[in-house]
């Protein structure tokens, strides 16, 4: 059965780890986010005023073209949801880094794009696993993935804008309804250095899409690697 679950949560949640953990164990192929071969996301933190209409629509390209990919294909992983593009750049608009005609360009582009899905087999992924995290969390993670720009040393001002993140968060999650959703518990579980936490919480998203009859009642991952 062809199944397509698609990560979301915020800067570090730990979205492309758990990607990679989950598609092995169901035994499907992940899809990655466009970061470090990205050529416009330095020069976004660097002058986020200038570059976040341009970084906006990279991101909305390379996006829509995994999806494209994903949605034909057999049985996918996906490390972060297009429905969160428009979150990204709303709040980027409310901060005075984009001018009218860009956000008005920018959701005519969106919208005609999202109107292609129609016509792909499958139009919404079958499951949104949402990782929340708190702020102290998020920053823990920006900081032991180490990317330079990240950093508040970098730019202090990143405090803000990432507490700001967070507070997007919350509403968009409530409100998605494209498909089932579920949320990880990302402040409790360390998915990466703890085996028992990590076995937690893929019993629970296999426990979800069993409910959801997308797996087998006695459904076993096949662990060899
Ligand atoms: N649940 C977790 N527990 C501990 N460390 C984590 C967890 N999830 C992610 N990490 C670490 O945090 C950093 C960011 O994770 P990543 O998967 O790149 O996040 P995202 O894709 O959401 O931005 C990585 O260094 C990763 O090893
Ligand atoms: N301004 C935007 N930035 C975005 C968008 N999608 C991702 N990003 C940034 C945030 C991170 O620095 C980096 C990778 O994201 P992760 O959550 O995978 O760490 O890219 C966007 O739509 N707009």
């Amino acid at each position: 059965m062809m199944t397509v679950i698609v990560l979301s949560g915020p800067i570090g949640a730990g979205k492309s780890s758990l990607t990679g953990i989950l598609s092995k164990y169901l035994g499907t192929n992940p899809f990655y986010e466009s970061v470090d071969d990205n050529p416009v996301l330095p020069l976004f933190y660097e002058n986020p005023k200038k570059y976040a209409f341009l970084l906006q629509v990279y991101f909305l390209n390379t996006r829509f073209q995994s999806i494209k990919s994903a949605l034909t294909d057999d049985n996918n992983v996906l490390d972060r949801s297009i429905y969160e593009d428009a979150l990204f750049f709303q709040m980027n608009a409310d901060i005075g880094r984009a001018t009218k005609e860009e956000v008005d360009t920018y959701y005519e582009l969106l919208h005609n794009m999202m109107s292609e899905l129609d016509r792909m087999p499958k139009k919404n992924p079958d499951l949104l696993v949402h990782i929340d995290v708190s702020y102290d969390t998020m920053l823990k993670r920006i900081q032991k993935r180490g990317r330079n720009y990240e950093q508040l040393s970098y730019d202090p001002t990143l405090e803000d804008y990432y507490k700001r993140l967070l507070r997007y968060y919350k509403p968009w999650y409530e409100k998605y309804d494209y498909s089932p959703k579920m949320t990880i518990d990302g402040d409790k579980f360390d998915f990466m250095a703890s085996e028992e936490d990590r076995q937690e919480v893929l019993n629970q998203i296999v426990a979800k899409l069993k409910e959801m009859g997308k797996l087998d009642e006695d459904w076993k991952p096949n662990l060899v690697k």
